[in-house]
C-alpha cells in the first residue's frame, strides 16, 4: 500500500530557519525573565520551572536563575520540553500582538492543500511545542493553516533524533511505517525515522546543508505523492 500520511518537520522544512533563529528565539530570550516573574504562579509555568531545576540539577534556583538557564539553553538550541513549552507561551503574546507572523514557505502552503485534496493525512513534528506549532501555522503569512493538519507532535512524543519518537508517531496514527513519509532538513532525524521504518525525504533549502543518502527536494513543489 502507498503513502497515506506525510509528517513534516517545521524549522528548515516548512519554515525558514532564519525566522526561528532571528525572530522567534531572540523574542523568547528577551522576554523570558519578565515572563517568568509575572507568570510564576501560573501552574503550567510553575511546573516548567520545576522541570528546569531538575534538568539543570539546581534545586535551589530562583526565578532569575531559571531565566538565565533558559536563555543559555536558547543560545545552545537545546530541545528541552520545559523550554519549548515556555517559549510557546511567550510567542503566543507576540502573535496575538501582531509583532510577527509565522513564516511558512509558499510551496508548503500549496502542497498541503494538494495533499489534503488527495486524501493524504498531514502531521507536523517539531521540537517546538504543539501549541507553538499551532501558533506558527495559525498565524502564518499565508493565513490560518491549522484546519489542514491532522495533528502535531512535539518533544513529548520523543526526541527527534531517536527512533522511538517515530515509532510512537506510527502507533499514534495507526498506519504502518511504510505508509508514512517523513520530510525533514536534518539527516539525523531522517536516519531515526528510517530506523523506525518510515519512508524519508530530505528538504534542502540551504546551499551548504549536510546531506546523506536520502532523496532530496528543494521545495514541496517537487514532492508528488502518487
Ligand atoms: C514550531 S516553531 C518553533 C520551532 C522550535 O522551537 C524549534 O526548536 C525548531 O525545531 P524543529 O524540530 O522544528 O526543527
Ligand atoms: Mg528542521
Amino acid at each position: 500500500m502507498g503513502i497515506r500520511a506525510i509528517v513534516v518537520d517545521t524549522a528548515g522544512t516548512t519554515t525558514d530557519l532564519n525566522f526561528i533563529q532571528d525572530t522567534l528565539f531572540p523574542y523568547s530570550a528577551k522576554r523570558m525573565a519578565d515572563f517568568l516573574q509575572s507568570q510564576q504562579h501560573n501552574p503550567l509555568v510553575d511546573y516548567c520551572m520545576g522541570d528546569v531545576r531538575d534538568i539543570a540539577l539546581e534545586p535551589e534556583a530562583d526565578v532569575a536563575r531559571i531565566a538565565e538557564i533558559l536563555c543559555q539553553w536558547i543560545a545552545e538550541d537545546r530541545k528541552v520540553t520545559p523550554l519549548k513549552t515556555l517559549q510557546g507561551l511567550i510567542w503566543k503574546q507576540g502573535y496575538a500582538g501582531g509583532e510577527f507572523k509565522g513564516h511558512i514557505f509558499p510551496d508548503f502552503i500549496e502542497a498541503i492543500k494538494r495533499f489534503r485534496d488527495q486524501g493524504l493525512r498531514v502531521y507536523s513534528f517539531s521540537s517546538g511545542s504543539v501549541d507553538a506549532q499551532k501558533l506558527l501555522f495559525g498565524h502564518s503569512d499565508g493565513g490560518d493553516l491549522t484546519e489542514l493538519f491532522n495533528g502535531h507532535f512535539d518533544t513529548r512524543t520523543g526526541n527527534k533524533l531517536d527512533k522511538q519518537a517515530y515509532s510512537n508517531i506510527v502507533n499514534t496514527i495507526s498506519l504502518t511505517p511504510r505508509q508514512i513519509l517523513f520530510v525533514s532538513d536534518v539527516v539525523d532525524e531522517l536516519k531515526a525515522a528510517e530506523a523506525a521504518g518510515m519512508i524519508t525525504c530530505q528538504m534542502v533549502r540551504q546551499p551548504q546543508q549536510r546531506t546523506g543518502k536520502y532523496r532530496i527536494i528543494s521545495s514541496f513543489d517537487e514532492l508528488i505523492v502518487e
